[in-house]
């Protein structure tokens, strides 16, 4: 994220040294008004009262305006440009990821980086800008003091760098306390999604409801309270000792401990002085913990990225783009000597399929079947293209081919399918055309087609997958994957799905693939295997 920010396209970015040319400006603004205050406050003590410093004092204080304001509007503009770059770049990689990539990721992780991180670092933009210019401020009137008194300055310049020392050797335990607090709360963020997504089974049994929210939501909440509780008595000690105590303390030492040789209006400038210190080193102390949870958030992002990157594993399975000229004839489909496994975290196989061999003709009717488990998900989501097979090929037509090339050979309705609002990726289809298929599903009363999206209240799992059927029909793609899509239609709905929908798609000359339980239907295939374990048996 911080890379993004200043090295976009590993180049030191102008926009953020200009933020920062901005930042400095305005800390010399700032400081020199403290200075300009402070000598005719001198002058004052003197009994000479005179305007001199005023044009000065005005030119600094607009200076500063100007600057401060071009500061902050640039900052903050740049930090929500990048965040939306960052969005956008993750949001690409995210559709360009391999399904077995985003299965391994934490979805509810996923959504806290994307909103809660984003918006951690967005808050801080200004928090930053701040911070940088109360820096240079401390710097310029340390300074100052320096030149009045070179003594005094060696005092405060000393005491701030054993601050400065002070808070770096607490850093890393404090970042520490903040990543952990961190991913607890995301844990948290997830088991408020168990509540929603599981209400249903929390509402009917109060034994789960009471035991989940007692013995498991309850204390992880109380772990996220205690982690944020340390994160916060860490920061205060470093807060109170590193910045309030050592700035007292260097001031005690410049009013109590200077040598009387050191005349009075001196020691007056630089309390006076001094006093200017207060502002920037408050700002630091009230911005430092904003802009650690953000240095947090950016690592957080860095991370999410890194597991979006294309594994190196999936090799060309996942560099493969669709052809620039897709083919979308073919007479048969080969599968030869396929494997594939799923493996565990330490890469220990826990189920596999295969080695598979099949053949596909175009046209036809396949049909799968097997019991639960045994592998016919799995092997649509490999035919497809989904999963990357570890050894074997696929053979179209007598040439092998990788398979994530020819994805756009499928419709697919999964079992778990999803409903966009619109049809995407299809040139709009006539509204009769829509309607019509609508009143042939069955679901016209149910849903709308208005303006090029469909519209409806709530669907049962039974009309969702009809609805699927019919975007399904309109992507009109060579071959048909269906994955126990029958399983909720009622008897009606599902006699027509066998002895009328698919034989009227095989006779478009579509191919159909259909995972299915249905033995009574299975006449309508052409071929039926049985999968057992992973394998294909030829008892089918
Ligand atoms: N993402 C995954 N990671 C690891 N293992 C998985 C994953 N998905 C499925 N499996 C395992 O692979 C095996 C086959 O699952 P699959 O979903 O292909 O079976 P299926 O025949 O479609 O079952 P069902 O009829 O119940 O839908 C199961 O043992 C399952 O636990």
């Amino acid at each position: 994220m911080f890379k993004l920010l200043f090295f976009p396209e590993n180049k030191l970015s102008f926009t953020p040294v200009f933020v920062l040319m901005m930042t400095f400006m305005a800390a010399i603004g700032c400081s020199s008004m403290a200075i300009i205050v402070n000598e005719a406050a001198g002058e004052i003590l003197e009994g000479r009262v005179h305007l001199t410093h005023l044009p000065p004092f005005l030119a600094a204080l607009v200076f500063f305006v100007i600057t401060k304001r071009i500061a902050l509007r640039t900052g903050i503009d740049f930090v929500e440009q990048t965040l939306e770059k960052y969005l956008n770049k993750v949001g690409n990689q995210l559709r360009q990821a391999e399904l077995m990539q985003i299965e391994n990721l934490d979805k509810g992780e996923i959504y806290v980086k994307m909103t809660m991180d984003t918006k951690k670092i967005s808050r801080t933009a200004a928090a930053g800008i701040n911070v940088i210019q109360s820096v240079f401020t401390i710097l310029f009137v340390v300074a100052y003091i320096f030149v009045t008194s070179p003594l005094s300055g060696f005092i405060f310049l000393g005491l701030f760098m054993i601050s400065l020392l002070y808070y770096q050797s607490y850093r890393h335990s404090l970042h520490e306390a903040i990543h952990g607090a961190v991913s607890k709360e995301t844990e948290l963020f997830d088991d408020f999604g168990h509540v929603l997504d599981g209400f249903k089974e929390l509402k009917i049994s109060h034994e789960k409801n009471e035991d989940f929210f007692h013995n498991y939501l309850r204390p992880l909440s109380d772990t996220v309270k205690r982690l944020r509780i340390r994160v916060g008595d860490k920061y205060a000690r470093v807060n109170v000792f590193s910045f309030v105590f050592m700035f007292y303390l260097s001031l005690g030492c410049v009013v109590f401990l200077l040598p009387s040789y050191v005349p009075v209006s001196v020691r007056f400038k630089v309390i006076a002085a001094s006093a200017f210190l207060w502002d920037p080193i408050n700002i630091l102390s009230v911005s430092m913990p904003e802009i650690l949870q953000a240095y947090v958030s950016g690592e957080r992002l860095d991370q999410l990225e890194q597991q979006l990157q294309v594994s190196s594993d999936l090799g060309e399975f996942a560099a493969s783009t669709r052809p620039e000229d897709p083919l979308y004839d073919f007479n048969e489909i080969r599968i030869e000597n396929l494997r594939f496994d799923y493996t565990d975290k330490e890469g220990n196989t826990t189920f596999f399929i295969g080695p598979l061999n099949l053949t596909l003709k175009a046209g036809e009717i396949l049909f799968l079947k097997g019991g639960n488990g045994s592998g016919k998900s799995t092997l649509l989501k490999m035919l497809t293209g989904l999963y990357p097979p570890r050894s074997g090929a696929f053979v179209m037509d007598g040439t092998e081919i990788n398979m994530a090339e020819h994805r756009h050979l499928f419709s697919v309705v999964y079992t778990d399918c999803h409903l966009f609002d619109g049809l995407y990726g299809i040139e709009s289809p006539s509204d009769e055309k829509v309607n019509e298929l609508l009143n042939m599903m069955g679901i016209f009363h149910k849903v709308r087609w208005q303006e090029g999206q469909f519209r409806y209240s709530e669907l049962s799992t039974g009309q969702r997958k009809r609805l699927s059927f019919i975007t399904a029909l309109l992507e009109d793609k060579p071959i048909y994957v269906f994955d126990e899509w029958a399983a909720e239609q009622d008897p009606e709905f599902r006699k027509s799905f066998y002895e009328k929908l698919l034989p009227e798609l095989k006779a478009r000359g579509k191919t159909i693939i259909a995972a299915t339980h249905d033995e009574h239907y299975f006449h309508v295939a052409d071929q039926v295997i049985k999968m057992e374990y992973g394998q294909v048996r030829s008892d089918a």
